[in-house]
């Protein structure tokens, strides 16, 4: 198919998806329109990912589109910039397709705390309006529904703690998240900086790959990017071992058998490794004991990060500005925050605040630290490649009998509809994230890959975690399942 035909087919689905609500702001259709058509005739300029359109998550700043993180104080904003991934994407030929819906500031596991709105998901998706509407997963809600339902070709989405991979479990699509510090945060609005990680919503892995190559990349804007030589270092370890994929050693955390999850989850995990077992694969139970504590850490620590992250929208200097009061008795900010921010941003920022302060410290804040550390160590004793970030500390720890990727479900249940959320409390949301926060702790590379292991069984999203570094390995497992 020629790109204006694949860009028109992307618009027309805009337009029939429009319920959905997966776009807060559309690129303007005739501009792109004309970056699709010049990309069919310029094929001796052709880049990787050229005339292809893509859909960026509202927290990843665009010079021609606003960003409001999806929150009430940053609803006028427009960066005077472009984020460094968006500049890669742009210089790499691909075009903007528009900016997709999120929970506000990607606090959420629903898509459904938007100041625009929540998101939704319908399992036909060609009959969306006589069906239930389900989550959509969260906080990248909008970019797996726009990909899901085709409305671009693939989306950058953000993942602090599953963001990425939830919405992809949910939708049916593929969702990476990299290795901490490996993509750019420059320009991509901080929720928690310590956890945030720009991700890729995809069809399928292979795609999920050709943006990753090109977003991969070291920034010396963005303080955390990862330096050159250590860039270097992993990639001559992953040449070394690149065999490893015809003949995996893959980990199943013990731990991650929950009470909780569905059992045509739990029936369909072993079902996937009895499957690859019969592939050549060897599978091997693992302990990460600390998994237990981890939810309640990443729930100390992100909200921590967050309130001091968003101390910064006072209506002075960022964000819009209540009416009325000047500012001279404190009147004005908390006016500001009190109407501009949703009611979960605010529980996140009391939260933090609390966590942080003189008397609660020690008891919360310290406390989830040492188990963040806890959990890397966890990872670290399980996997058979040393973590790169601190090789002699823990090479000696590495047991050469450990395991090359870990699989487990991505989420302990199927999609919930819509409805039902109304009568959750906050906590039945953190609850999704169990799965997903571990690897984010520890800043390892993790992939959701739907798979249908079963025909009565319908697809659901399968994590691979893989040591930090090791996100060609992750991704080339997701495409391992995919052809399973
Ligand atoms: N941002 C994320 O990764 C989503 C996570 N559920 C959170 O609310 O923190």
């Amino acid at each position: 198919m020629s790109l204006l035909r694949a860009a028109e087919s992307c618009i027309s689905k805009q337009r029939s998806y429009k319920a959905l609500n997966a776009f807060i702001n559309l690129s303007d259709k005739h501009a792109v329109l004309r970056q699709a058509e010049h990309a069919d005739t310029d094929t001796i300029a052709a880049r990787p990912l050229h005339g292809r359109l893509i859909g960026i998550k509202d927290n990843i700043c665009t010079s021609d589109l606003p960003t409001t993180s999806a929150s009430g104080i940053l609803k006028n904003f427009t960066s005077p910039y472009d984020a460094t991934v968006v500049k890669i994407l742009r210089h790499a030929g691909a075009i903007v397709a528009g900016k997709t819906n999120m929970d506000e500031f990607g606090m959420g596991s629903h898509s459904v705390h938007s100041y625009f709105g929540p998101v939704a998901f319908a399992r036909d998706q060609k009959n969306e309006a006589s069906q239930e509407q389900l989550s959509a997963g969260g906080s990248s809600g909008g970019s797996a529904v726009a990909v899901a339902t085709g409305q671009c070709w693939a989306a950058l989405g953000t993942d602090t703690g599953g963001s990425v991979r939830l919405p992809a479990a949910y939708t049916g699509i593929v969702g990476f998240k990299p290795s901490y510090g490996l993509v750019s945060r420059w320009g991509v609005i901080a929720y928690a900086n310590s956890l945030d990680t720009v991700g890729v919503l995809a069809q399928d892995a292979t795609i999920a790959q050709e943006i990753f190559d090109e977003i991969n990349e070291y920034d010396d804007k963005d303080p955390t990017s990862l330096p050159k030589s250590t860039r270097a270092r992993i990639s001559e370890t992953s040449v070394q071992r690149s065999d490893r994929v015809s003949a995996l050693r893959i980990g199943v955390p013990l731990e991650y058998n929950i009470h909780e999850l569905q059992p045509d989850i739990r029936r369909a995990w072993s079902h996937l490794l009895r499957r690859l077992r019969e592939n050549g694969h060897s599978i091997q139970p693992v302990s990460l004991p600390t998994t237990k504590q981890a939810l309640s850490a990443y729930y100390v620590l992100a909200p921590a990060e967050a309130s001091s992250n968003l101390a910064k929208y006072d209506g002075v200097r960022y964000g819009s500005r209540a009416s009325g009061p000047d500012g001279a008795d404190g009147v004005l900010f908390s006016k500001t925050r009190g109407e501009g921010f949703g009611d979960e941003v605010k529980r996140r920022i009391l939260l933090g605040a609390y966590t942080l302060s003189a008397g609660a410290i020690d008891n919360y804040f310290i406390q989830a630290q040492k188990v963040r550390r806890l959990v890397q160590e966890d990872f670290d004793r399980t996997f058979s490649l040393p973590n790169p970030l601190k090789e002699n500390e823990v090479s000696s720890q590495c047991q050469n009998s450990g395991v090359d990727v870990l699989l487990s479900p991505s989420a302990p249940t199927r999609p919930p509809l819509l409805k039902s959320l109304e009568d959750q409390s906050p906590l039945d949301a953190y609850m999704n994230d169990v799965f997903t926060v571990p690897a984010s702790l520890a800043g390892l590379p993790a992939v959701s890959v739907p798979i249908k292991v079963v025909d009565h069984i319908a697809p659901f999203g399968f994590q691979i975690i893989g040591q930090y570094g090791d996100d060609s390995l992750v991704l080339q497992v997701a495409q391992l399942l995919e052809s399973l």
